[in-house]
């Protein structure tokens, strides 16, 4: 046994088979993650969601020790009562020992080998074991007999599992994209993990073979004993079948509860609609939710959620961050939407009870207005006014869905028009002077160069695709225009036009994946 491994400690089942505590990551200065932490229950689906670029993948990173943090603890209980510190232990040694495994956004088959090969070589170590490290295997050592058979008879059952089993001697790579998704969970199930870690597993999925992942999820959380970590952004596959739902927004948590709770919570809201401080009730408002209006004019749910003197955000979003060794290292000023909710709440909660009226959503937007305003952020208006390739209108009298670059949503994509933005080769034509002026008014420090959105726009203007603008036209992220490729319009009127699409906001995604 070592410092990683606590043998016997904690005898008996433990609720909890991962418990994250007070985790950070930082690169340079950018703090990925931000004093976080959650638990995920032993024998459910937690889901870990958030907009593009919120730390879901560096949390898998660290979970799976690709990635050592820079503080915190990570503690993986095993059924068998041995507790694992994963971040101090060897990351070739996680699915080994700590029994925890995973796959990736991106699909990682070995697409020329069969689909039953796939698993076996899954169970490589296994079968190393059993042959003792020689050959002894190539002459049919009993022991290498039996493993063999029983790796086969694994590999079989997780076939069947994913109803892959009729093609068990097909090449990988012919398999359709849903199919080689589920035999990369399959793979992983192999491995006999007790935590599976699944990054974006329904991306790029159709609905039949979303469906399709949904059964086999249930299956393995029913039937295998495996817990399950998910990191989705197709709300309907988190909405469906998770049990608990973890959301994270610049690296910090601002929710954490049931589906249901976490999709009222207006914290989240605002995180996915990547609004600014002064649209934020306008908007909670335009989608016409009297729970979630109501829940900002009595404050945050302490039942879930960050309360006012909250742990769950560790301090101030957009403020410096302290860390033991003495460094300190800036988020951007204003970035959090989730916390100018609270700010907002707090502020609404203060007033005299009298005036909160909260049959009356459109005196809670005039309320909004006393809310603090942002400052740092926001730049003077001639600065906002210094792009250089702004029109009066736009060309042809109709605008191109810029919600189809990743990081531009309807709220954003109003405030572009309203500044003559209209067009995609405006965007891509942007030179440094241009990104710093849309930065000022739209408060993205940083964010349009590190989104890309210049590259992309320089795509789509030439008429290509990008992966996310796929999912845009595809139907699976949430867009205000009723065509997705074309058309324009504010977000007010898009609100109207496609109903439920800005009525459930937590349905789409801000961004897509990688
Ligand atoms: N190796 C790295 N070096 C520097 N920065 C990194 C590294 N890995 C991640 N980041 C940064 O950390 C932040 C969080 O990234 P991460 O990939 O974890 O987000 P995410 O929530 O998984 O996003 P997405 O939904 O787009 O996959 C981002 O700002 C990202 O640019």
């Amino acid at each position: 046994m070592n410092a990683s491994s606590i043998q016997g400690t904690n005898p008996g089942m433990n609720d909890a088979i991962l418990q994250v505590d007070h985790l950070s990551m930082k690169f340079g200065g950018l703090v990925a993650i931000g004093d976080l932490s959650f638990t995920a229950k032993r024998g459910e689906i937690t889901a870990l969601i958030g907009p593009n670029g919120a730390g879901k993948t560096t949390v898998f990173n660290c979970i799976t020790g690709f990635y050592k943090p820079s503080e915190g603890m990570i503690t993986l209980n095993r059924a068998d009562g041995s507790k694992y510190l994963l971040e101090r232990l060897p990351n070739h040694e996680i699915p080994a020992r700590a029994k925890v495994a995973r796959t990736f956004q991106n699909i990682r088959l070995f697409s020329g080998m069969t689909l039953l090969e796939n698993l076996l070589v899954a169970q490589h170590n296994k079968l190393m074991k059993a042959s003792g490290y020689t050959m002894l295997g190539l002459f049919g050592f009993s022991s290498y007999r039996k493993a063999s058979a029983e790796s086969i008879d694994l590999a079989k059952h997780w076939l069947e599992k994913a109803d892959l089993v009729d093609r068990a001697d097909d090449p990988a790579g012919d398999l359709p994209y849903g199919a080689q998704r589920r035999l990369e969970i399959a793979r992983a199930m192999c491995t006999g993990p007790e935590l599976l870690c699944l990054d974006e597993p329904a991306a790029g999925l159709n609905p039949k073979e979303s469906l399709a992942l949904n059964t086999l999820l249930m299956d393995i959380k029913n039937t295998s004993g495996a817990s399950i970590l998910l990191i989705e952004h197709d709300m309907s596959v988190v909405m469906q079948i998770s049990d608990h739902v973890v959301v994270l927004e610049y690296g910090r948590k601002i929710s954490d509860g049931s589906p249901q709770s976490v999709r009222t919570d207006p914290r989240v809201i605002a995180a996915y609609l990547g609004v600014d401080d002064e649209e934020v009730e306008t908007v909670l408002t335009e989608v016409g939710d009297e729970d979630v209006i109501e829940q900002l004019d009595i404050g945050p749910d302490a039942a879930h959620g960050p309360g006012t003197s909250s742990s769950y955000l560790a301090g101030p979003v957009s403020d410096t961050v302290g860390h033991s060794d003495g460094e300190r290292v800036t988020v951007s000023k204003g970035a959090s939407k989730a916390e100018q909710v609270d700010a907002r709440a707090a502020t609404v909660a203060s007033r005299p009870v009298a005036s909160q009226t909260p049959s009356k959503p459109a005196a809670k937007v005039g309320a909004a207005k006393a809310a603090p305003k942002k400052t740092a952020a926001k730049a003077p208006k001639a600065k906002a006014e210094g792009i250089s390739n702004r029109l009066d209108a736009p060309r042809g009298g109709k605008a191109d869905n810029l919600t189809r670059i990743k990081g531009i949503g309807t709220v954003n994509e109003k405030k572009l028009n309203e500044h003559g933005i209209f067009h995609f080769d405006q965007i891509g034509a942007w030179k440094k002077a241009d990104v710093e002026a849309a930065e000022a008014y739209l408060a993205f420090d940083g964010r349009i160069a590190r989104e890309e959105w210049v590259k992309q726009a320089k795509l789509l203007g030439q008429g290509k695709d990008t992966a996310f603008s796929r999912r845009v036209d595809a139907g699976k992220v949430a867009t205000s225009h009723a065509s997705a490729k074309t058309g324009s319009g504010t977000a007010k009127t898009a609100n109207a036009a496609s109903g439920k699409a800005a009525a459930k906001p937590v349905s789409g995604k801000r961004g897509g994946g990688k």
